[in-house]
């Protein structure tokens, strides 16, 4: 079974991952990873902290010259802000001639967190909350990734809009919409997305929003190409791909909505405008002309794009802040609080989305395919294909 745990505060000393069950003999380079934990921390609109981080991962287990051995593998991210916490993270506030936080900011999770748990320094509850914890996700996505090129499986992300700057969902996506050409500019753009001059457009918007003191959210799509027919099952409810994707894409700190393939636009037309239709092709292959159903049906990958469409709301860390509540005294107070902060995530929310993508597929591809070394799971892919 393939499962991981990730463990560590934003501004202890590291984060660290326990990643089980991929296959031994699988080539995992730290490279690879590397380059998707930088591009999580690019984008434009993110505050501070990022010119302080230069993520990188530590193998600490489970690889040996370049290959899994099939022991569990445990990876560390450094936190470089951490020279800069210590005290603060070691000693009492008093000690530390810190005030306790108390003012929570709506949005955040600091007064859901501080009640749960009982804490009245609310920085018990930011420390594990924060997002910072993504890097984990992207950190074991980047060797899900390198799993799913095995079988000719790539994922990618761009961005679709900056609080409300943008494409309006787009309908029907297939192969051909996405070229290499696409993903190149993506890449090179600091919004992540392939149109120079909406870059421009979502760059204002930001700046925009910063000078009011504001955040803006906004929608990213995941694409994983290359996805064979069978992934996932409709016989129980949890198994179902569907499910696990939406769980994944959820599962991102200030994600609020997301959507399979044409999603809410199927809802507003009739069924002979959605369903794609299926072919067979000279060659024995199956294809979709249309792919409404982003790569999913009954649960189960149907060989097309896997197509999902992500929403982010506002980050919550205003620099005017709403009114709010102070926990130490219940009294209502006109702001809340204020600390270095992001003023949007969505290009960086959609390399998270990629890794959990590439998590979801690698979990369902070894339900499927099974093996303890890479060569027995590509061998039991390659007799499935020919069946
Ligand atoms: C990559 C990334 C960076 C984030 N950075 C910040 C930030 O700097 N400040 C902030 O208030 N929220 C930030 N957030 C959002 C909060 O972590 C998130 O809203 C919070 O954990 C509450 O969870 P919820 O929005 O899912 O309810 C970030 C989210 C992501 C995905
Ligand atoms: C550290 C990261 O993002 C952090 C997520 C975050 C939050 O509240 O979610 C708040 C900020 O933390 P800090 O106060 O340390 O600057 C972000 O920088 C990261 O993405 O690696």
């Amino acid at each position: 079974m393939f499962r991981f745990l990730t463990a560590g505060e934003s501004h202890g000393p590291c984060l660290t991952m326990i990643v089980e069950g991929l296959p031994a003999g699988l080539e995992v380079e730290k490279e690879i990873v590397d380059a998707d934990l930088r591009r999580r921390q690019g984008g434009y609109g993110r505050g501070g902290r990022m010119k302080i981080e230069k993520d990188a991962i530590r193998f600490l287990s489970g690889v040996r010259h370049g290959k899994t051995l099939g022991s569990p593998i445990t990876l560390q991210v450094e936190n470089l802000d951490w020279v800069n916490w210590e005290e603060r993270m070691n000693a009492a506030p008093v000690e530390a001639e810190m005030e306790p936080v108390t003012r929570v900011r709506p949005g955040h999770a600091d007064f859901t967190g501080s009640v749960k748990y009982g804490h009245d320094d609310v920085r018990n509850v930011i420390e594990r909350s924060s997002s910072r914890e993504t890097a984990s996700r992207v950190a074991v996505g980047g060797l899900c990734r390198q799993l799913l090129s095995q079988f000719g499986i790539s994922v990618h992300s761009h961005v679709l809009s900056v609080a409300g700057v943008g494409y309006e969902t787009p309908r029907g996506m297939t192969k051909e919409a996405y070229s290499e050409e696409m993903w190149r500019a993506v890449e090179e753009s600091p919004m992540r997305t392939a149109d120079a001059a909406l870059t421009e457009k979502m760059i204002a918007r930001i700046l925009e929003a910063k000078r009011d003191g504001d955040t803006c959210g906004g929608v990213f799509e995941v694409v994983a190409f290359g996805v064979p027919i069978g992934l996932g099952t409709f016989s129980q409810w949890d198994r179902r791909l569907s499910t696990r994707v939406g769980m994944a894409m959820m599962s991102i700190p200030s994600v609020k909505a997301m959507e399979i393939g044409a999603g809410f636009e199927t809802t507003r037309t009739t069924g002979s405008h959605v369903h794609d239709v299926l072919r067979r092709e000279e060659d024995g292959s199956w294809s979709h002309p249309t792919n409404n159903a982003g790569g999913i049906e009954g649960g189960i990958s149907n060989g097309e794009p896997i197509v999902v469409r992500v929403g982010v709301k506002p980050i919550p860390t205003l620099a005017h802040p709403l009114p709010s509540v102070d926990l130490a005294t219940g009294e209502n107070i006109d702001q809340s609080r204020y600390e270095r902060s992001d003023v949007c995530v969505v290009p960086a929310a959609g390399v998270v989305g990629e890794a959990m993508l590439a998590i979801v597929l690698t979990e369902a591809l070894l339900e499927k395919f099974g093996g303890d070394s890479i060569e027995e799971t590509l061998r039991n892919y390659r007799s499935y294909l020919q069946q």
